[in-house]
């Protein structure tokens, strides 16, 4: 059957729903940006950064191949993430996370939030709804804000800008490589190792994934948010929840490949469409 827009009906299912999941990627933060393209996607720019393709830097290969690279990859991700905002999707998104306000929506539901995204948006949206609350959100691909040191597996948030100064300043080049020493990368404060970011790679095991997956075994309605539904385990729950006689949403720019298994679809920018639906 033809996936739904019917907002009043989804309201309705929303109404009656007790473990509502939400399952987010890049879309969401595409509005973010400061440049009118927003933050790119993976998919933008056909996914390349200068001309590498984004997802084969993404790996733990690529990163002791090159690290100057990947850092610069990595460095260009954070710099841009810094100068960023949550944008209404985020913040509508965080607002479930409220008890006081998933009650009016839904009074009998729990909310959770799995991101694949690294910008750190998500968590900061929940800090500007509700800043005394550790918010139910799950970033099962990691974090740009945080390193892990490759040595003796120390890991820190780090928010500085630069990371370190010789990688000052290449975020601007979008065109070449800068060949940076590995002594001038950046060292973990314990053991001066070289550090990594705090992402999951590809062939990396993601974060979270048993309380993940009870929360996806327990959910009766997912909200698939801005995601291409391309990498796995990610792109298997709207699946796993469906088979179980759950209700999905997907709310994207575009058609994707999860909208046969949808019973809503919510097209167009998330930053309109999830305040639009939520609130
Ligand atoms: C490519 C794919 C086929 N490969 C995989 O899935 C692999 C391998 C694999 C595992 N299982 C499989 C099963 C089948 C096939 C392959 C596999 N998976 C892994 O390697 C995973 C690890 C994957 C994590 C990799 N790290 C990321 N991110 C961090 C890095 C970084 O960020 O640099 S993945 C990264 O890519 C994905 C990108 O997808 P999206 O976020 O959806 O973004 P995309 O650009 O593709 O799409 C944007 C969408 O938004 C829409 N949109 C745009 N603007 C808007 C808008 N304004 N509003 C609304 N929508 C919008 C667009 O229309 C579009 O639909 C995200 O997950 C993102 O986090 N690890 C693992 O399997 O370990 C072993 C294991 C696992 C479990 C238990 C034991 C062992
Ligand atoms: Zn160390």
């Amino acid at each position: 059957m033809a996936p739904l827009n019917d907002t009043e009906l989804f309201r309705s299912i929303l109404r009656k729903s007790t473990n509502i999941v939400a399952i987010a990627g890049a879309g969401l933060s595409a509005a973010s940006g400061l440049s009118t393209s927003g933050i790119p996607t993976f998919r933008d720019a056909g996914g390349l950064w200068r001309s590498h393709d984004a997802m084969s830097l993404a790996t733990p290969r690529a990163f002791f191949k090159d690290p100057s690279r990947v850092w610069q990859f990595y460095h260009y991700r954070r710099e841009t993430a810094l100068k960023a905002a949550p944008n209404p999707g985020h913040l509508a998104l965080a607002l479930l996370s409220v008890p006081e306000h998933l009650k009016i929506i839904a009074p009998e539901a729990k909310f959770t939030l799995v991101t694949q995204n690294v910008d750190g948006l998500s968590a900061r949206a929940s800090k500007q709804v509700s800043p005394l609350r550790e918010p139910e959100l799950f970033e099962m691909h990691g974090r740009l804000f945080d390193t892990i040191c490759t040595v003796c597996n120390d890991r820190k948030a780090n928010f500085n800008s630069p990371i370190c100064s010789a990688l000052a300043g290449t975020e601007d080049n979008l065109k070449n490589d800068s060949n940076i020493p590995l002594e001038d990368l950046p060292r973990c404060s314990k053991c001066a190792g070289l550090l990594r970011p705090g992402i999951v790679w590809f062939e990396e095991v993601p974060h979270h994934l048993e309380e993940i997956k009870k929360i996806v075994d327990d959910a009766d309605l997912a909200l698939i948010v801005g995601t291409s539904s391309t990498v796995y385990p990610a792109a298997g729950y709207a699946h796993e929840i469906a088979e179980h006689g759950g209700t999905v949403a997907v709310f994207n720019i575009q058609r994707s490949d999860n909208d046969d298994l949808a019973h809503f679809l919510f097209i167009g920018p998330c930053a309109t469409t999830l305040p639009h639906v939520l609130l």
